[in-house]
């Protein structure tokens, strides 16, 4: 199991535990929009550490977003099990030739 996996884990063990105690506990009691908007949040700090050249920063701030994500998709049911078949489907498929591959609006 690696880190992902743990905190996965970790994070479905907290839900509906006591708010007092636990992080995970207390911020899905306020809500998905709560949660989303940490994810904003922390993405944004994330560009903010990126543009300053803050490698050390960044990395705590993926680390944060990381989290805050695993959350927000347990809250909507899907698992990183999930993001990594699209993520193996998306593989060796370029951007490029897909978006080129979109409908034409
Ligand atoms: N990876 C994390 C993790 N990363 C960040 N954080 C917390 O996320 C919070 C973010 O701080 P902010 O100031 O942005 O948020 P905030 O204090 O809620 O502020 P507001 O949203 O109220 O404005 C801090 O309390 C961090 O400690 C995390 N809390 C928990 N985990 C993992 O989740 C596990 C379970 O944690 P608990 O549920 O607390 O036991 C831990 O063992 C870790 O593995």
């Amino acid at each position: 199991m690696d880190a992902f996996d743990r905190l996965e884990s970790v994070i479905a063990s907290r839900i509906g535990g006591d708010p007092t105690q636990s992080y995970v506990a207390k911020l899905h009691a306020r809500g998905t929009a709560k949660i989303a908007q940490k994810v904003g949040e922390e993405a944004v700090e994330c560009v903010i550490a990126a543009c300053g050249n803050d490698r050390a920063g960044l990395i705590g701030e993926a680390a944060d977003l990381i989290f805050h994500l695993t959350l927000l998709l347990q809250t909507q049911g899907i698992a990183l099990d999930d993001v990594r078949a699209e993520l193996t489907r998306r593989d060796g498929l370029s951007g490029i030739a897909e978006k080129a591959s979109r409908p034409k609006e």
